[in-house]
């Protein structure tokens, strides 16, 4: 997958967060959007994922050959019409609620019929991995802030998609988690494009491309 944003820009009434962003991202490529707190990291990474509508300036998304996700990697290139691109686009961030009501088992059903797993992987299989197993009859509402994080991530990288955007992916984890979640990266992450949000470097300690949202507040050129 390939998305390109050519002169991108996003106000909020009078204030821009950012402007004048020409950036590719590429599958099998891994980029960290950094700068300190409400700098709009969020901001930019929800109008990559298409969740926001930009003010000015374009997205392209592009999808086949060879840069699709794991599991379909020969289908043919084609564009991706922005109202589409969540299907091919997961997203794990703070401000995105779990369902509190359901167990973690009822809740990755529930998403796997909207946004279906990787082939390869069962739900029993995911909840293994992230170290619920012990818990996954329980409702979400009596996990701890840590065990919510880690149904997050799941929910995001076990998503058969090209494309994973995570926003303060280690937020609540501890130690334990943290490491989880870079073996996640190193299991799952090959081929993808990843895009994660932080000003933590543990987070995204693995990326390769550094993009600071800094660059962007300087006026219209
Ligand atoms: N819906 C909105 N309406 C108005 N202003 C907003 C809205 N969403 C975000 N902002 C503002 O945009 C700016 C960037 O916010 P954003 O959440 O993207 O920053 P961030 O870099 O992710 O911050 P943090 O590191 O604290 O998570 C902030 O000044 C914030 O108040």
């Amino acid at each position: 997958m390939k998305i390109s944003l050519t002169n991108a820009g996003k106000r909020f009434n009078r204030d821009w967060i950012f402007r004048n962003i020409d950036q590719e991202f590429i599958s099998g490529t891994a980029y960290a959007i950094t700068g300190p707190n409400g700098s709009g990291k969020s901001t930019l990474l929800q109008v990559i994922g298409g969740a926001i509508m930009m003010s000015e300036g374009k997205a392209k998304y592009t999808i086949g050959n060879g840069q699709w996700a794991i599991d379909n990697t020969n289908a043919p290139e084609k564009e991706i019409e922005v109202d589409n691109a969540f299907q091919y686009i997961s997203i794990a961030a703070p401000y995105l609620e779990l369902i509190e009501e359901m167990t973690v088992v009822e809740m990755l059903e529930f998403h796997a019929q909207f946004k279906p797993f990787l082939s390869r992987i069962t739900i029993p299989d995911i909840i293994s991995i992230i170290g619920l197993k012990a818990a996954s009859h329980k409702q979400i509402r009596f996990y701890s802030s840590g065990m919510k994080q880690r149904v997050k991530l799941a929910q995001a990288i076990f998503s058969d998609v090209p494309c994973v955007l995570l926003d303060e992916p280690c937020t609540n984890l501890d130690a334990v988690g943290i490491e989880l979640y870079h073996q996640l990266i190193r299991d799952y992450g090959n081929n993808r494009l990843i895009i994660v949000s932080s000003n933590d470097p543990q987070e995204y300690s693995f990326c390769t491309e550094m993009i600071s949202i800094m660059d962007y507040k300087t006026v219209k050129r």
